[in-house]
């Protein structure tokens, strides 16, 4: 599942270089420095309160830098809002879902699609394409997202992401609450979306296993700040991250 990673010579669609952010006066980040390549899946990975959810915050515009640069496709957009960098194709599905459970799935779906300049052809086709990888939703399309699995909702989520057409994907915590076969068939239907599209995807999780079997090359967060990066497979043979992280 994983490949070998050779971005010598292709320019990063994301990069952070010396991030340092915070929450008030709280220091959160301290100069964070990584990169997302067209069309790699990469992980994120730290324990609770590592700062995990704060480097999307940062890259979907949610949380400003304090000092550090944030650029896509070689372009400042340090100060950017939220809308600004939805525009630039940064979509980031949140921890713990947040849809409009008083609304159905295709609702929701829908809100997807909000911003876009779509006629409405264009839209259903879309939502059809969203289907077709999630057959669960589809059989509940009028059903109100409130009252659907964990698992569902987590498709709904994607789905609704995936309906705004972006070229960077940023899930936090995909498999939180979930159990692990509904995981593992999420994160299978991921790679199908990502194998036929031209998206780059940013995963965060803290089961380290897990986010390294999907993604082709990681950063560990430390207490806000990047400890060790590389590709997956010299990440899940290092002594070091093995017994901090996998206890072995
Ligand atoms: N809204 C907030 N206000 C103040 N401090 C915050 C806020 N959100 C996060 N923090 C703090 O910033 C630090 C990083 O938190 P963050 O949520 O980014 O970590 P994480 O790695 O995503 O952890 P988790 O896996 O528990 O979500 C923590 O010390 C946390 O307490």
């Amino acid at each position: 599942m994983v490949s070998g990673v050779n971005n010598s010579l292709k320019q990063p669609i994301i990069t952070l270089k010396n991030a340092s952010t915070g929450y008030g006066i709280a220091q959160a980040l301290w100069e964070i420095t990584l990169e997302l390549y067209p069309r790699e899946i990469v992980a994120l990975i730290g324990s609770n309160g590592a700062g995990k959810t704060t480097v999307l915050r940062v890259l979907s515009g949610v949380l400003p830098l304090w000092s550090g640069e944030y650029k896509i496709n070689g372009e400042d957009v340090k100060g950017y809002t939220p809308p600004d960098l939805v525009n630039k194709g940064i979509c980031h599905v949140p921890e713990g879902r947040q849809l409009f459970y008083g609304l159905s799935v295709e609702e929701n779906l829908r809100m997807g699609a909000f911003a876009l300049k779509k006629s409405r052809a264009e839209i259903n086709e879309r939502l059809e394409w969203i289907y077709n990888f999630f057959p669960e939703i589809a059989k509940r399309r009028n059903q109100l997202a409130g009252t659907l699995s964990g698992g569902e909702q987590q498709m709904v989520a994607i789905g609704r992401g995936l309906m705004g057409d972006p070229s960077i994907l940023l899930i936090d915590e995909l498999s939180l609450g979930l159990a692990p076969v509904i995981v593992d068939r999420i994160y299978e239907t991921l790679q199908k979306i990502h194998r036929e599209r031209e998206i780059t995807i940013m995963i965060v999780e803290q089961d380290m296993e897990l986010a390294l079997s999907v993604a082709s090359r990681g950063y560990v967060l430390e207490n806000g700040r990047i400890s060790i990066s590389g590709n997956s497979r010299d990440l899940i043979n290092n002594e070091a991250i093995r017994e901090a992280y996998l206890g072995v």
